[in-house]
């Protein structure tokens, strides 16, 4: 397990817009549109129960349950009798399945003691740039990884004429080649366009962050599906200092976020505070 290392708020910021860095394996993944909702065609009369299963950690789960309301009237029905399905249960209208919302649990510490092959969650601008805060700490550890966040903002995309869309992710697969190198996935969110004075306004940051965090866990999902090892997912307390969201507000978008069949539903947040 590496070592704790002293969390990095330095207000300087790595120059990156003029270097290109060196090329590393590309690993963008494609991006789809919001996943729908399971419970879309449930009646009207759905019943919506809401219980918290654990409180000593920050967590909800959210059930739904649905009620018939198309049994035929009485009037209605066929005077022949044969017409009467002969099994009841061919008659009930299908159950939707139960949603369920995403997990968060607290923990202590740094995100980079995350086990190999974990996801570590930050939050990125669309510029290419990883300059101040943790992006910074992740772009000194996992400079193949930073290599290729840069391309894919600055040569696949153009921040200014095709910037990568806010409310995407793109996630980086274990990338890194040097002898003592970490192998995590990094699953940069776009939040925010901009980052520094320019960054994109606390409510746009949250509208940007529920659909971010959907891709993540499909792109999540279609990397196992396709025999990835993936351990676990790890986040910091996104958007909560240079972009300047207040955690809480940040979480309640979180755990509202509905999971969809396949997809990993809980996701660890690290972090001092
Ligand atoms: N080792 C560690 N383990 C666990 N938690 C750690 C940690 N080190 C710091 N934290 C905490 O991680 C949270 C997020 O803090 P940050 O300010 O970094 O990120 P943010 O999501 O508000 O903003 C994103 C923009 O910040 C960057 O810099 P630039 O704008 O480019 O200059 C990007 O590039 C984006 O654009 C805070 O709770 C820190 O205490």
């Amino acid at each position: 397990m590496p070592k704790s290392q002293p969390l990095s708020q330095s207000k300087e910021r790595i120059s990156n817009q003029n270097s290109v860095p060196a090329a590393a394996g590309m690993a963008s993944l494609s991006s789809s549109p919001e996943g729908s909702a399971l419970l879309k065609n449930s009646p009207p009369d759905a019943i919506q129960e809401e219980s918290t299963t654990n409180p000593t950690v920050e967590s909800t789960m959210s059930l739904s349950k649905a009620v018939s309301s198309n049994t035929p009237e009485a009037e209605d029905r066929p005077s022949i009798s044969t017409a009467e399905p002969k099994d009841s249960n061919t008659a009930m209208p299908s159950i939707p399945k139960a949603t369920r919302t995403l997990t968060l649990t607290t923990h202590f510490g740094d995100i980079f003691w995350a086990p190999p092959n974990t996801v570590l969650i930050h939050a990125c601008n669309t510029q290419g740039s990883w300059g101040a805060g943790i992006a910074a700490r992740f772009r000194s550890i996992y400079p193949e990884a930073y290599a290729t966040y840069w391309r894919y903002c600055v040569k696949d995309h153009d921040p200014k004429t095709n910037p990568v869309p806010t409310g995407s992710c793109l996630l980086i697969p274990p990338c890194e080649t040097g002898a003592k190198s970490r192998r995590h996935w990094i699953a940069c969110l776009f939040t925010s366009a901009k980052y520094g004075k320019a960054k994109d306004k606390p409510n746009a940051i949250l509208r940007n962050t529920g659909p971010a965090v959907k891709e993540m866990l499909q792109q999540v999902r279609d990397a196992k599906r396709d025999g990835k090892e993936i351990a676990g997912l790890w986040m910091c307390k996104i958007n909560s200092a240079r972009f300047a969201v207040p955690w809480a507000r940040t979480v309640k978008v979180l755990e509202d976020i509905e999971v969809e069949e396949g997809c990993i539903g809980d996701i660890q947040v690290w972090g001092y505070e």
